[in-house]
């Protein structure tokens, strides 16, 4: 007998008919429609969406759609086969034609609206209404969800076309940000960080949209050209995509008691929320004011817990806003984000994102989301004093969760046993000072060295450093011996595998990028197969030439290149 591997005992989805039994519209079927939606979906021109938790829409498919990629290992987890991607019906159904979908898979998706709070301050001027009613889902349109090995998946088309929330934009997302979205995802993933994933990437042949961008090597803030890209769909999965945001908009509509069912879709998007992200760790048979105080402390642990990662990581989301926040505690829209390469606590991709919104600022940003969350949730608390108290006490303590978080964190990335202030401290002054590169500098202290030259392959070597490189070495030295002196209880192979385990050998540059989005917008995918082959084994040591490519530091050049350095928004 063949052996079998464990997948392959998983469902086998070969092709699209496959998926018919395992696909599900419950989102559609339990949550409440906007009474004033055209069910066939056809309307896609900006409206006010006064009430209901989504509108049906169909996608506007995209022109000769071509298969660029797919997460191989997404697919092994979903069990399905990877020749069904380039299948011509996969294809066309997540380039956003549902017109040919086997019955009884539905013809027309769904946009939900969702409020948008921008460092824990209400905005609707975003909205072209003026309400907060025209906001939202302005070119996600979820097609299905498919419940699968047990577990529930939403798979969600980005830039499929226009939605009643697109505020007169296109609906359209280019190739450049969907490969961005696309390999980063899957890294995050792999870099075992929270995270929706990528299911599939389709581009056009032929249509195109025209975007600010930069000129080649342009050191502008603001972009300078207006280029044409082309269209592409990517396919994100996560078990839901409700956001804070969302909960928000409801919140803010019984609190202003807007219709008469306010009150009871703000607690049945809540309800649902618990039933897709917190099943089995809230107790279904609670009143849901009870619920939504352990919601509260919950979320608090996974945000708190995403957000110490992203920072273990390198990651910095660029635009944290409520709408920006997915109240599953996973990463959501990666839109303005960037790996750091030199580390810097005030880093930010995302030239329209302002400082809030830095690296070592996503502690208090996150902290802000959590609070436009729990005020979210007290219209649901009203006649409840003691719930309400319970809910004051949670978003009280975040900022000690969040440090705690934090401690563990950089405990884990140094191999301690516990946090040390002062040691941290004077670590964080020579990496900025130096400064070094985030990534090669964690993963080189993993091999333990004896003194600080594996620490130099780190260096960038700034103003600072060059003006007394041997005051700096100095004190380098100084650090790495109180550091040995820390650590020198514990056998050393444990430790450095333990620290290679926390502090990745590869990560998804911006200028890693910037080459695999430009040959995938001539046709050639080479690089952004080689990119995702490698960014979805972060913590493997991987090949001599992968890591002479990858494993280096940023050229100087590149530094303040718009595009390479920073970007405006993404997409
Ligand atoms: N080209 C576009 N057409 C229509 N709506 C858009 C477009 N670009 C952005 N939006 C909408 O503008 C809002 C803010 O944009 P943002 O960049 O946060 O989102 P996004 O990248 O489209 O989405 P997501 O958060 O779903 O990953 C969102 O509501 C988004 O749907
Ligand atoms: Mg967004």
């Amino acid at each position: 007998m063949l052996k079998r591997s464990p997948q392959e005992t998983h469902s086998n989805v070969a092709a699209l008919e496959d998926l018919v039994s395992l696909a599900d519209y419950s989102f559609m079927d339990t949550l409440n429609c906007d009474p004033e939606a055209n069910a066939t979906g056809s309307e896609h021109s900006p409206r006010q969406v006064f009430s209901g938790h989504y509108v049906p829409v169909k996608p506007t498919p995209m022109e000769n759609p071509e298969y660029v990629a797919h997460s191989q290992s997404l697919f092994r987890e979903l069990g399905f086969a990877d020749s069904l991607a380039q299948s011509d019906d996969f294809v066309r159904m997540f380039s956003g034609d549902l017109s040919h979908v086997p019955e009884p898979m539905r013809k027309v998706g769904w946009a939900c609206g969702y409020a948008l709070s921008i460092y824990g301050n209400e905005f609707t001027q975003q909205c072209p209404f003026q309400t907060g009613n025209g906001y939202g889902d302005g070119r996600a349109i979820s097609v299905l969800e498919a419940v699968i090995n047990g577990q529930r998946w939403e798979m969600q088309l980005k830039g499929a076309g226009r939605t009643p929330y697109c505020r007169g934009a296109d609906g359209r997302a280019v190739l450049r940000s969907s490969v961005r979205e696309f390999l980063a995802q899957e890294h995050m993933n792999a870099l075992g960080v929270p995270t929706s994933r990528s299911l599939s990437l389709n581009v056009s042949k032929t249509e195109t949209v025209r975007r600010p961008w930069y000129a080649e090597g342009s050191r502008s803030m603001d972009p300078d050209v207006l280029i044409s890209e082309p269209v592409a769909i990517s396919t994100r999965v996560a078990s839901s995509f409700i956001r804070v945001g969302q909960i928000e908009l409801f919140s803010r509509r019984a609190r202003r008691n807007e219709h008469p069912g306010a009150m009871e879709e703000l607690e049945k998007i809540v309800l649902h929320l618990i039933d897709r992200e917190y099943n089995g760790v809230i107790d279904q048979t609670l009143p849901t004011a009870e619920k939504a105080v352990l919601l509260a402390k919950e979320f608090r642990s996974r945000l708190t817990s995403l957000v110490a990662n992203w920072i273990r990581v390198g990651y910095c989301q660029g635009n944290f806003n409520s709408d920006n926040c997915a109240a599953g505690g996973f990463t959501l829209d990666y839109g303005p984000f960037g790996f750091c390469d030199a580390f810097d606590p005030h880093y930010q991709p995302w030239t329209g994102g302002g400082q809030h919104f830095s690296f070592l600022n996503q502690p208090m940003a996150a902290e802000r989301n959590f609070y436009s969350f729990c005020s979210a949730l007290k219209p649901l608390l009203a006649k409840h004093t003691d719930c309400l108290r319970q809910l004051d006490e949670i978003q009280r303590d975040f900022p000690r969760v969040m440090q705690e978080q934090m401690e563990a964190m950089w405990a884990a990335k140094l191999g301690l046993d516990a946090f040390h202030p002062d040691l941290f401290s004077e670590l964080a002054t020579l990496m900025m000072q130096t400064p070094v590169d985030y990534t090669i500098f964690f993963r080189e202290l993993s091999s333990l060295p004896d003194d600080i030259e594996p620490l130099r392959k780190s260096f960038y070597g700034g103003r600072t450093y060059v003006a007394d490189p041997e005051g700096l070495d100095q004190r380098w030295t100084a650090w790495l011996t109180k550091w040995q002196s820390l650590t020198e209880h514990r056998s050393r192979e444990e430790l450095s595998s333990q620290m290679k385990h926390a502090n990745p050998k590869y990560s998804l540059k911006e200028w890693f990028l910037v080459p695999a989005y430009q040959q995938a917008a001539s046709g050639n995918y080479a690089m952004l197969r080689e990119l995702q082959q490698v960014m979805t084994q972060p913590y493997a040591e991987q090949s001599e030439r992968v890591e002479k490519k990858y494993y280096r530091l940023k050229p100087l050049e590149l530094f303040g290149v718009g595009g390479a350095s920073h970007l405006s928004c993404s997409s």
